[in-house]
């Protein structure tokens, strides 16, 4: 089997930007106690071959330092001698990418999308209908209604996976993991960033909206 080299231009593009994102994000409190995680893909991409940059584990992301991200491949495992220790939700983020070959994956938790998981769980999916922050998602129909995917949490990662697997849906760029943070993927760290800000956007109106309904 012969891998294309990724060219060195591909990783510090990647890793600027991943830099770039992880300081906006931070400023917005979006990785409260070092919770959240961010890849981008980089070089050739087949289901079954890829390789991408990943914030490594446990750090806070509030900081930048030289030792923030390294490269892992399809299997999550460092593509290159490291002695940092990829994300532990490495695996999610392989599945999101064998399953759409996806450009970027971002995730954050957040109390919004935390609650809108609880409020919703019964559900498996949280709905939302006629806002216009839909159209980030390339939805253009009037009055669109969208289920946004919710799956369980656990704290043995790869018992995830397969409902990732299950639950994805390619229409829908994100999926939530119950009481615990929403993945947002796109084409590109640009437009992985649009769909996860409307997903925020999304979770705390859904939020307010029950709340006003309830109290009537
Ligand atoms: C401290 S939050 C628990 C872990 C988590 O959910 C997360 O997003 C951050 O984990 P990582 O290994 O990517 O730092
Ligand atoms: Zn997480």
């Amino acid at each position: 089997m012969k891998f294309e080299t990724i060219p060195l231009e591909d990783k510090q593009h990647a890793l600027a930007q991943l830099r770039e994102v992880k300081g906006l994000f931070a400023s917005r409190g979006w990785f409260a106690g070092t919770s959240g995680n961010l890849s981008i893909r980089v070089g050739d991409y087949s289901p079954d071959r890829f390789d991408f940059a990943i914030t490594a584990s446990g750090k806070d992301k509030s900081l930048s330092t030289p030792e923030d991200f390294l490269f892992v491949d399809q299997e999550g495992k460092p593509s290159e001698a490291t002695r940092l220790k990829p994300s532990a939700e490495t695996l999610i983020h392989c599945e999101i990418y064998r399953l759409t070959g996806c450009g970027a994956i971002f995730h954050t938790h957040t109390v919004y999308n935390n609650i809108v998981s609880e409020l919703f769980w019964e559900r498996k999916s949280i709905p939302v209908d006629g806002v216009e922050l839909i159209k980030a998602f390339n939805i253009w129909e009037e009055e669109a209604h969208i289920d946004i995917p919710i799956v369980s949490n656990f704290a043995h990662i790869p018992s995830i996976v397969p409902e990732v697997t299950e639950r994805l849906n390619p229409a829908i760029p994100g999926i939530m993991l119950r009481k615990h943070g929403i993945y947002a993927w796109g084409a590109n760290a640009f437009e992985a960033k649009r769909h996860l800000e409307a997903f925020e956007f999304l979770f705390e109106y859904v939020y307010k909206w029950e709340l006003l309904k309830r109290r009537s």
